[in-house]
């Protein structure tokens, strides 16, 4: 059925999809209207076609299929359009008067007579061909977005695509829209693809294959990989084309020579996107260059030891010793172990030789809370690496989606003495960044442990670095908290060694409780949230962590959040909540920020509520409560750690998860007080050793796994990692070789 009317007012608009949600003036009663409207304005003049439901909570509404706008007729549309803010310089009085003057001819006065406009009272010349070009550029603007809209692509992105190409947008759409896959960040081959396909581009294209080339390459960085072999990228790009390889590999060639892929080796050739091969090959050179020499006097080396141990109150084992002798004698100093290993005391302990001998040392970790927990252990202030380079926001170079960072090659940090722990999390785009900012003669010192699972980005950095054998590494694998009997370091490492652990939950800390199906484990953990772990540990209920595998499925992290929270922040009076499309946010909820953000505002408050810091960034990782929903300013406020309070307009919330559980892979780097593992069924590559061991690793307090035996058993068998193509290890082992070569002719020609 059909309906006209205007619209009264936007109740939700969703900037992403143009999912909307209106009150439409229809006959002088207020209709409520759903549907995707791209661009729309109140008071515009709609007729729809649709049909009326029944919403279970909202009642009946208009279900728009679609739409069309014309001018506003009537004076009272005309005059809501006009002053409702979507002309700049034309607000609610003086659009009275416009529409006073004109009556039904405003619009076509207003785009075709400035002239006319400029008679009015207040409006001068000048800004009367203002409006009118505003009027004009809308209707321009609001046709490129139907005609994109008609192509799949919706409100934010067809502005942005509108932004790039203007009125060449038709062009773009109907010769090459894989164009705009290069282009624009948020258009993927998909999209262009699609596009492509209604405007009948042939499969075959140049343009199709090389941007499916790029697409498949991009999607094995988001799965960890620098690069791909190249019999595996033409079969996965032939196969998703629908082409032969053979048609593929045709258009490598060209590609190379426009230097969007680089293409390396004979014998098994591996192909990159250029930007992830220039930064292994750059991380190569500039590790090998801060990998300098030092020399100490053993005796001067024992006697500072023998003051650090006094200091620590402890002896240092060989190993820890042979760690710090490493990094007192070399630029570059790499230090693995599992948990329990004595990291952090060899960490301290390098910290005080450094800090004795006068040097600045500079602590960092990738995360904020893996820093917030170095900062506690060694009493020294550790910072994000992200900080430390001082992030600025704004688009990063090659296309590093880091942000830009202050601290670089012209700018680089003023440290004598840089540790990072947590390496295993470090990808190449950071350790990329981290190196430019790190001057010669500054001592690294890497920490991390290589059994946790990579990077969530590409590359394998700290596992390249020490499989290159280029730099002094030292390996902790004396476990000194087994003292202490706790059965998490005891079972990770078991479990690491792929030795049975022990399920009798005659442990302290590590119990096990066989659940066979979803729900049955979903109300153990419930139970263990609210009434049980809270108690036995000492900590809040919001600080127990769920863990799981999956983000699908019936233990997947969408489904267990929708019930912990509706049990453990339901409903209720003094509660505000904000419905966010099938999303619900509620005051005290637990959240997570899911993306680097440098721009977006923190402060903290005094308890009288004066602020006393401020800062920008919010990173992907970062947890913190909802303190606050307010539904008149259209925001909702997050109290993160250290109290930094963070305030999300409605229309970014896309930024933010419910946390209550959270993926494996997400809670790298973080301790909780007790975690909570729910383990059923999944697919054979995810449920692997690696990913056991950095769940039960996180864990400071106690662990309980709840599920089948058999499931946690087959993963601690499991130690088929996924492979990840990385090729920093090669890179090194190249450029060594280079380097002795060339030391080669040298000696000869002396
Ligand atoms: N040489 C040593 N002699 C005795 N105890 C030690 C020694 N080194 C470390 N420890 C103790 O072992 C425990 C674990 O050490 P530490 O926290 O340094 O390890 P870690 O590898 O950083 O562990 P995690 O990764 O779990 O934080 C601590 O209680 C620490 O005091």
């Amino acid at each position: 059925m059909e309906i006209h009317g205007y619209v009264d007012h936007i109740i939700y608009h969703n900037m992403e999809n143009a999912y909307t949600v209106m009150s439409v003036a229809v006959n002088g009663e207020q209709e409520v209207v759903v549907g995707t409207f791209p661009g729309i304005s109140e008071g515009e003049n709609l007729t729809l076609q649709g049909e009326y439901v029944m919403h279970a909570s909202y009642g009946e509404q208009f279900k728009a299929t679609s739409y069309e706008v014309r001018p506003p007729e009537d004076a009272v549309a005309m005059e809501r359009y006009l002053g409702s803010g979507a002309i700049k310089g034309v607000g609610p009085k003086l659009a009275a008067r416009i529409v006073k003057t004109f009556k039904g001819d405003t619009f076509r006065v207003m785009e075709e007579d400035p002239t006319r406009l400029s008679k009015i009272k207040g409006i001068s010349e000048k800004m009367a061909l203002d409006i009118c070009g505003q009027i004009i550029e809308k209707r321009d603007t609001r046709e490129a977005m139907v005609f994109l809209e008609s192509y799949g692509i919706h409100s934010n992105l067809a502005m942005k695509v509108y932004r790039q190409y203007g009125s060449q947008v038709y062009s773009v759409i109907a010769n090459n829209p894989y164009r705009m896959a290069e282009d624009i960040s948020g258009v993927g081959f998909k999209i262009a693809d699609e596009i492509a396909s209604k405007v009948g581009i042939s499969a075959s294209s140049e343009y199709r294959i090389q941007c499916g080339v790029l697409y498949i390459l991009n999607q094995a960085a988001c799965s960890g990989h620098t690069y791909l072999p190249k019999e595996l990228l033409l079969r996965n790009t032939a196969q998703m084309l629908g082409l032969d390889p053979q048609d593929v590999e045709a258009n490598l060639m060209n590609m190379a020579m426009e230097k969007k892929i680089v293409i390396r080796g004979r014998e098994d050739p591996q192909v990159y996107a250029g930007a992830f091969y220039r930064m292994e090959e750059m991380t190569a050179g500039m590790m090998l260059a801060l990998n300098h020499n030092y020399h100490v006097e053993d005796d001067q080396i024992e006697a500072a030891i023998a003051r650090l141990e006094q200091g620590e109150r402890m002896e240092l084992d060989p190993q820890q010793k042979e760690a710090v002798t490493t990094a007192i004698r070399h630029g570059v100093c790499l230090m693995t172990g599992g948990p329990g290993t004595g990291k952090t005391t060899t960490i301290r302990a390098m910290l005080n030789y450094f800090l004795d001998q006068g040097l600045n040392v500079q602590l960092a970790a990738p995360t904020g809370r893996a820093a917030k927990r170095m900062s506690e252990a060694t009493g020294c202030q550790a910072k994000t690496i992200h900080r430390l380079l001082e992030v600025s926001g704004g688009a990063g170079e090659e296309g590093e989606s880091l942000g830009r960072f202050e601290r670089d090659q012209f700018h680089p940090l003023e440290a004598e003495v840089i540790i990072v722990d947590e390496m295993s999390m470090v990808d190449i785009s950071l350790m990329h960044a981290l190196l430019k900012a790190v001057a010669d003669q500054t001592r690294l010192i890497l920490v991390g442990d290589i059994n946790q699972l990579p990077s969530v980005g590409p590359g394998n950095v700290l596992r390249d670095l020490i499989d290159s054998g280029a730099f002094p590494t030292v390996r902790l694998d004396r476990i000194f908290r087994q003292s202490e009997a706790s059965d998490i370091v005891v079972n990770a490492h078991r479990i690491n060694r792929g030795q049975t652990v022990i399920l009798d939950n005659k442990s302290k800390d590590f119990f096990f409780l066989e659940r066979e199906d979803a729900d049955h484990i979903i109300s153990v953990t419930l139970q263990l949230m609210r009434d049980k772990l809270p108690a036995y540990v000492g900590a809040d209920m919001f600080d127990i962590q769920v863990l799981t595998p999956s983000r699908k499925g019936l233990l997947g992290v969408e489904r267990l959040n929708e019930i912990l929270q509706k049990y453990l922040n339901p409903e209720g009076e003094s509660r505000r909540e904000y419905r966010c499309g099938e999303r619900i946010f509620r005051e005290g909820d637990k959240v997570m920020q899911i993306k680097n953000n440098y721009q977006m505002e923190w402060e903290v408050r005094s308890e009288y509520g004066l602020v006393f810091d401020r800062g920008t960034g919010v990173f992907n990782g970062d947890m913190g409560r909802i303190e606050e929903i307010d539904h008149f300013s259209q925001s909702l406020t997050v109290r993160y750690d250290e109290d930094r309070l963070v305030t999300y307009p409605f229309k970014q919330l896309d930024e933010l998860e419910l946390a209550y559980a959270i993926t494996i892979h997400k809670s790298q780097g973080s301790e909780y007080p007790a975690v909570i593992i729910p383990l059923l069924d999944g697919p054979r590559m995810l449920l692997n050793r690696n990913l056991i061991y950095t769940a039960v690793t996180r864990a400071r307090s106690c662990v309980t796994l709840v599920g089948k035996e058999q499931i946690f058993r087959q993963m601690c068998d499991n130690n088929t990692q996924a492979r990840r193509f990385s090729g920093l290890c090669q890179r090194i082992t190249e450029q060594v070789q280079t380097q002795e070569k060339m030391n080669q002719i040298t000696r000869e020609n002396a």
